[in-house]
């Protein structure tokens, strides 16, 4: 009863700590925002106070001044940037109309960031109906966007490929009034390969910088004030240009130390909004060494050390683990192709064990009793978006995702993440894990490596990052074989655990029983091959695709030998079957002939 009460005590001063870590001492009001936006952030958000981010990072953008805000992911950089922008539309006299156009541009990198933050957007403003709310995105109707942006859009969501196409392309489209553009995810926009586009659509738009602009004085446009802000959890040196050419003498905005350290102090200029010391600074971008990323405090963050050919089996172990000891558990696995979140999506929903050899009678029942969802790039438009909002609600589901869910993705209590194939830069890494510990919630993280990889954590901990390694072999001797536990009296490697070696083998028999799966462990395989060829830089030298055993891999898809092979002895079959129906007809025709 006692250790209860401890406990209790105990978890009620983390959770106090942990929420004065993440949420500041002050009101939405006292920073400066109408009180009806205010009302708004609580009755349809239920926002009671800001984040720390949010009330640092909000009178700073009410101020206009161009903005870079780093802040550790789920802290709130999304309100911190929509609230100043809605508090200035508001108060507007005349109101603004939709036939002014667009006023303000908000810019993300995927499709659902795009969805997810238009909800956003739908939600504060409720009380505010004559500022309305837009999106457009790749892979929608572009007569439907275009119609959409002749009535006109007063705060615009966008992909960056879509973007420019309509500002070349719809006449229509008027953004004679833009005031903000922000760069949500800015480092991700330029890592997708979109810097060519967000110069042409900064040069038309009209809001690339020339150098040397006066201090303190945002960029006039067309008589329009220019405001532009730029965020994300990852802010680095690769963002550097894009600041330049977009932002005129921005503040930095951020709550990491390391950054606020490497400002020197005469820049720095301490500002207090209501007890919340804030630490911004005049000029100059980030340099490389702001390079270390802070992550949730609250996140425990483990690796686990797997050998290529049990990597399945671990994976599926884990998830059984997870799943079976709490109801309710929302757990995210990355993976690096489409090819392999779908042969793992058709394989977790349909393979089925024998769970007891007690009775004559088989018992298979499905291995992983979870609801599963699947989201990759190469999925139509349709069923992302259901995915999307369906993972939202569950209480309880697995998720199989690319790199499309890593980022800026608000997926409510997910507890775990697991990086089953590595992400390839540590940025990648800190958004992906990075969907868990939420808002100061707690959150755990696991990253598969082989042991051949493990260099992959000192290229982490140059960020900043740490990881423990996860008592694996403890796990698996969990697991009762056929109704028994296993008690290994020395220590047996992961490869040649019985239960490993046990559901591996049913794992090959369930994916060479039907073709359909084969064929998709097939191409799993091979694309993920490929991917894992496609590491740059110095991630090369630690993802080697010389050291890859193939036919491990293929282990790793439930393959009982390596793609290649497979096509050769499909080719050899075919061969014979040739061959053998040739010895066929010659002798048919040789039978004709004795006719
Ligand atoms: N003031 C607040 N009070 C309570 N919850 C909040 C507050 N601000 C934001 N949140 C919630 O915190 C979560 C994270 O917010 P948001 O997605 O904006 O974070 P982020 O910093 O942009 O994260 P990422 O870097 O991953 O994109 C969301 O669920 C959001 O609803």
């Amino acid at each position: 009863m006692e250790l209860n009460l401890n406990t209790r005590k105990k978890q009620m001063t983390e959770n106090t700590n942990r929420s004065s870590e993440v949420f500041a001492s002050c009101s939405f009001a006292s920073l400066g925002l109408h009180p009806t936006l205010c009302d708004q952030l609580k009755e349809r958000l239920g926002f009671e106070a800001p984040t720390l981010v949010q009330a640092q990072a909000i009178p700073v953008i009410l101020s206009g001044r161009h903005v870079l805000v780093n802040a550790a992911t789920g802290t709130g950089k999304t309100v911190a940037y929509l609230t100043p922008v809605i508090h200035q539309l508001q108060k507007c006299d005349p109101r603004i109309q939709r036939s002014d156009g667009t006023f303000a541009l908000v810019l993300v990198p995927t499709h659902e960031l795009c969805m997810q933050v238009y909800e956003i957007l739908q939600k504060l403003l409720h009380c505010f109906h004559w500022i309305v709310p837009g999106y457009i995105m790749g892979g929608e109707s572009r007569s439907k966007e275009k119609a959409r942006l002749r009535k006109g859009i007063c705060i615009l969501v966008a992909t960056p490929g879509r973007l420019l196409d309509h500002l070349k392309n719809t006449s229509s489209f008027l953004y004679t009034n833009l005031r903000w553009i922000i760069f949500d995810e800015a480092d991700r926009i330029l890592e997708l390969g979109y810097g060519k586009e967000i110069e042409d659509i900064l040069n038309i738009l009209g809001s690339k910088q020339q150098k040397s602009v006066g201090k303190g004085n945002s960029s006039q446009v067309s008589g329009v004030q220019r405001q532009n802000l730029l965020l994300s959890a990852t802010l680095n040196e690769k963002v550097n240009h894009l600041a330049e050419i977009s932002l005129d003498n921005p503040v930095t905005v951020g709550i990491d130390e390391k950054i606020e350290l490497q400002l020197t102090h005469e820049d720095a200029e301490p500002m207090e909004f209501n007890g919340c010391d804030i630490l911004v600074k005049d000029g100059k971008p980030l340099n490389s060494s702001a390079e270390e990323y802070k992550l949730p405090t609250q996140l425990l963050q483990r690796y686990m050390k797997v050998p290529c050919g049990s990597r399945l089996v671990v994976l599926l172990a884990i998830l059984k683990h997870l799943f079976e000891n709490e109801s309710s558990q929302k757990v995210v696995v990355f993976f690096s192709t489409c090819d392999a979140v779908d042969f793992h999506y058709s394989l977790v929903s349909g393979f089925q064990w024998l769970s007891h050899l007690q009775s004559d009678i088989d018992l298979k029942q499905l291995f992983l009793k979870c609801k599963t969802f699947r989201l990759h790039g190469n999925m139509n438009h349709e069923d992302r978006r259901t995915t999307f909002h369906a993972f939202k609600k569950e209480k309880s589901a697995l998720l199989l995702s690319t790199d499309v869910a890593a980022r800026g993705l608000d997926f409510p209590k997910v507890r775990c993440i697991i990086q089953y194939d590595p992400p390839g830069e540590a940025t990648e890494y800190v958004h992906r894990v990075g969907r868990t510990a939420r808002i100061g919630e707690k959150g755990d993280s696991l990253l598969f490596l082989q042991p051949v990889e493990t260099d992959y954590l000192h290229g982490l901990e140059k960020h900043g990052v740490t990881l423990t390694e996860y008592p694996l072999q403890k796990l698996l001797d969990s697991f009762p074989l056929f109704g028994i536990r296993y008690h290994p009296k020395n220590f047996v490697s992961v490869d040649t655990h019985p239960w490993v070696v046990s559901l591996q083998k049913a794992l090959e028999s369930f994916t060479s029983s039907e073709l359909k799966m084969k064929k998709m462990a097939q191409n799993a395989f091979c694309s993920w091959v490929r991917a894992y060829t496609a590491h740059r830089g110095e991630l090369k030298g630690i993802f080697m695709v010389k050291k890859l055993h193939l036919g491990h891999v293929a282990r790793s898809f439930a393959l009982k030998e390596q793609p290649s092979l497979v096509n050769k002895s499909l080719q050899k079959q075919r061969k014979k079957r040739m061959r053998d129906q040739k010895q066929n007809n010659v002798s048919k025709k040789r039978k004709v002939a004795k006719r």
